[in-house]
């Protein structure tokens, strides 16, 4: 479910790929559609936002784990999150964001995943952008599957 202050709420479709090689970034990707009625121009199925990079997760201190989440969007605006692993909960609550002169004007975003009943990955995003404040973007809960 997506939605900002001034947007109508909508439902979206998504698939994200995490690609793991041993070493300790995991490689990211995710695609997203309208999943609604009919909308702006907008079909279900029409493509959405997508996202890429890496998840490198290290030693913390206290024997916890910190993630570096490092992202790059295609409307010009590349982000670097600094957050913590918690047992199956990630919250990346520190975020470097910046963009061109082109690019919307978001000037910080939190995000929160974690793995929920029956192995299923959920997630809230809030940003804060063209001058609101850090509200509710988008949410979703993802379900697994392998190749
Ligand atoms: C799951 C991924 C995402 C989906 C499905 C999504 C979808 C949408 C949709 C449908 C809109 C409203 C229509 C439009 O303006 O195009 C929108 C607006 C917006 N999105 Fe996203 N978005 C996603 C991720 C992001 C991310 C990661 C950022 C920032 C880094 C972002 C920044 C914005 C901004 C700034 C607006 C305009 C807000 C306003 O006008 O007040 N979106 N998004």
């Amino acid at each position: 479910m997506g939605g900002y202050e001034d947007i109508e709420g909508f439902h979206y479709g998504q698939e994200i790929t995490f690609a793991a090689d041993g070493r300790p970034a995991l490689g990211y990707v995710s695609h997203t559609w309208w999943a609604d009625e009919p909308r702006d121009g907008r079909e279900p199925g029409s493509p959405l936002a997508t996202e890429t990079g890496f998840w490198r997760v290290q030693p913390g201190e206290d024997g916890g784990s910190v993630v570096e989440v490092t992202l790059a969007h295609p409307f010009g605006i590349a982000e670097i999150y600094v957050g913590t692993v918690t047992g199956t909960r990630v919250d990346l609550d520190h975020n470097v964001l910046i963009r061109t002169a082109t690019a919307r004007d978001v000037t910080r975003s939190v995000r929160l995943y974690g793995i929920v009943e029956g192995g299923d990955l959920a997630y809230a995003i809030d940003m804060e952008a063209e001058g609101k404040p850090l509200q509710s973007h988008l949410s979703a809960r993802l379900h697994r599957v392998t190749d």
